[in-house]
């Protein structure tokens, strides 16, 4: 018979084994990571013991539920449980965590804690109401979405997230490497939020990698020949989500031809407008979206080297919404 004091031991084990002493030693030593390890317990009353009522959303790597009472604020959380975790891979994954958690941007959906208590990894996040971005572009038709402003203003705070995991002198470099529409989450403010780490996401920059991560419509073709993901794989894909921000239409068609190849040939032909959604195809918009145009065929060039860093796309960006406020600016002043 399994005892009470049997299991707690055998949580006190998991928890050795799986790195948590380094972890807690980690946080005790930088007083700033506000980084938790929750208790089974803790996670199961959270969930309602994994009850199918709290899921959220499910993925390739795991299933998403609600969680209470995890945040000291009382906010509500997204816990994610890892599926077909490799049981030998528990020190890689507490690796990562120690670079995951020192993570911390306004456009990146925050990692809180994890447990180590479990047979797979449990991710605790900031929970973020609103739907992916996918969602909004293609299922929901929600007003908001609609207007070239919140289109412009969700691409650059995505753009500035994944500057910051590149070149942030926070962490090492950390590479998405799957930067794709449901990926980015949005708050009831359309902030954007770019999510999903934290299941082997961190590589260094000369690391081979031989197994294709990644999702169809996204994937950087250098990277499908090479078999290395670099930043620029993550620019390549990010090139993607800002033609679905200005086409509005599907990474991959019914007939799996790439939105970026179609776009590619029509900016090589000149008929580019020909694929912009007609909402936001006003006589305002031209300039704003000759631009958003070059630079997102500039991020789907195929050899890696010749597309800008995600720092210049996010530097880009920036400068096109301050030109934005600067012309509603002056539209306001002219109507005065
Ligand atoms: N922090 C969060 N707050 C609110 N909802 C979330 C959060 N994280 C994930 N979700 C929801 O759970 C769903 C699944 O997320 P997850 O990141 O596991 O999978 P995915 O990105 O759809 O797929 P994959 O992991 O294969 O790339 C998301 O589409 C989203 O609806």
């Amino acid at each position: 018979r399994i005892t009470r004091q049997d299991l707690m031991r055998q949580r006190e084990e998991y928890f050795h084994l799986r790195g948590g002493q380094l972890l807690r030693n980690m946080m005790s030593r930088d007083n700033n990571i506000p980084f938790m390890l929750y208790d089974r317990d803790q996670i199961e009353l959270a969930t309602n013991r994994f009850n199918n009522m709290s899921v959220i959303g499910q993925g390739g790597q795991g299933t998403v539920y609600r969680g209470y009472n995890l945040d000291p604020d009382n906010n509500p959380v997204a816990i994610k449980k890892c599926k077909g975790f490799d049981e030998n891979s528990w020190s890689e994954f507490t690796d990562e965590l120690l670079i995951l958690s020192r993570v911390n941007h306004e456009n990146i959906v925050k990692l809180l804690g994890c447990s180590l208590q479990f047979d797979v990894p449990i991710l605790v996040y900031e929970f973020v109401p609103n739907k992916t971005l996918y969602n909004l572009i293609h299922i929901q038709t929600d007003q908001s979405i609609r207007t070239m402003g919140i289109r412009l203003k969700v691409a650059a705070e995505s753009a500035k997230a994944l500057a910051y995991l590149h070149s942030s002198l926070d962490h090492p470099m950390i590479l998405h490497g799957d930067v794709k529409s449901t990926n980015i989450l949005l708050t009831n403010n359309f902030i954007a939020k770019v999510s999903d780490f934290g299941c082997s996401k961190i590589r260094t920059a000369d690391e081979n990698y031989d197994v294709v991560k990644g999702t169809m419509g996204y994937l950087d073709p250098e990277y499908l020949q090479k078999f290395k993901l670099t930043d620029k794989s993550d620019v390549y894909s990010f090139g993607v989500v800002l033609l679905e921000l200005l086409t509005r239409r599907m990474p991959l068609s019914v007939e799996k031809v790439s939105l970026a190849s179609i776009f590619q040939e029509a900016m090589r032909e000149g008929h580019f407008l020909e694929l912009i959604d007609t909402e936001i195809l006003h006589e305002d918009n031209m300039g704003l979206i000759s631009d958003l145009a070059t630079l997102a065929s500039q991020c789907l060039i195929m050899t890696s080297e010749s597309r800008p860093t995600m720092s210049t796309v996010a530097e880009e960006l920036r400068r096109q919404m301050a030109g934005q406020v600067q012309q509603d600016q002056g539209v306001l002043t002219e109507l005065i």
